[in-house]
């Protein structure tokens, strides 16, 4: 896909790794809309983007993701805004200082599984939608983008107000040097860009790691997904056993 004229909703977008791929997509001649539940460093970003890639070309809408009237409200937006919408990038996680304390007051032993248990949440939804046949018979495509620690504020550098954010922000560190250090923001970028142009990714999981830089996460078959045609989509809803790895099972259950 040409980037250039596309319209995209980047989630998460004030900062960070969203804030990224924004910059890559305008830079690209594409028309983006920051959403973010953070306002002032929403504006600031809409700011420094529009300064740098044209006011018609970027708009900052205020929205908490996790409100689903506020997040059906932006995706109008955007098209009221732009006219259409053919990229949603799906960034926003948690960060910092409200989710961590939160989750720290329930129980500090259970970030990391929560966290990791959720985002592999993120990963099959992605490949069931983007394997299945509804959205790829309207040409629409999904992938997942999974980097290694990456250089934003999500990480808990600044929970040094008692000893045991202490002890977590050092084990994280401890955890994030084994790894060789934090991976950059335009590494994760270059990834980025090559799932979303290449329009032969489809259902895909794309890894960016300081070891092996872009690569995808291989399953049973069909690791870097399918490519998406009408034909491939036709023959889909044909056979529906081709659907993906999460649903066989599931279908041959049914029919049997
Ligand atoms: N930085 C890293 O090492 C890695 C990050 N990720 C994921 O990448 C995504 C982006 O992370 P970073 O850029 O590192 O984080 P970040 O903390 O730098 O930026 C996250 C942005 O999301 C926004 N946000 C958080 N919750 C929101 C909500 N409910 N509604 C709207 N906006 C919300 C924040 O205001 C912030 O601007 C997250 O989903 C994260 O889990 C994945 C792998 C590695
Ligand atoms: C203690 C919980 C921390 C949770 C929040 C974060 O640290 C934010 C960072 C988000 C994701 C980090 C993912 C890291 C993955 C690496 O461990 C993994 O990519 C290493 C893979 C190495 C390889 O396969 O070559």
């Amino acid at each position: 896909m040409q980037l250039r004229g596309k319209v995209a909703l980047v989630t998460g977008a004030a900062q960070g790794l969203g804030k990224g791929f924004s910059e890559a997509m305008l830079n690209r001649g594409a028309k983006v809309a920051l959403v973010d539940m953070n306002e002032s460093m929403g504006r600031e970003t809409e700011k420094e983007l529009s300064v740098k890639y044209g006011y018609d070309n970027v708009v900052f809408l205020r929205c908490d993701v996790t409100n689903k009237d506020q997040l059906e409200s932006v995706f109008r937006r955007t098209v009221e805004e732009f006219g259409t919408l053919d990229i949603v990038v799906n960034n926003a996680g948690v960060s910092k200082r409200s989710h961590w304390e939160l989750i720290l007051e329930v129980n500090l032993m259970e970030t990391g599984p929560v966290y990791s248990a959720a985002k592999h949440g993120v990963v099959g939804l992605s490949r069931s939608l983007g394997l299945g046949p509804h959205l790829l018979q309207r040409g629409v495509r999904v992938c997942a983008l999974c980097p290694t620690q990456t250089d934003t504020d999500i990480h808990p550098a600044r929970l040094q107000r008692d000893p045991e954010m202490q002890k977590m922000a050092d084990e994280h560190w401890r955890l994030v040097d084994s790894e060789g250090g934090l991976i950059k923001i335009s590494q994760v970028v270059d990834g980025f860009l090559q799932l979303v142009e290449d329009d032969s990714k489809n259902g895909a999981v794309m890894r960016v790691t300081l070891q092996r830089g872009v690569d995808y996460q291989p399953y049973g078959r069909g690791g870097e997904g399918v490519p998406y045609t009408r034909r491939a989509a036709r023959s889909k809803l044909r056979n529906t056993e081709q659907v993906s790895d999460f649903f066989i099972p599931a279908w041959k259950m049914f029919r049997s």
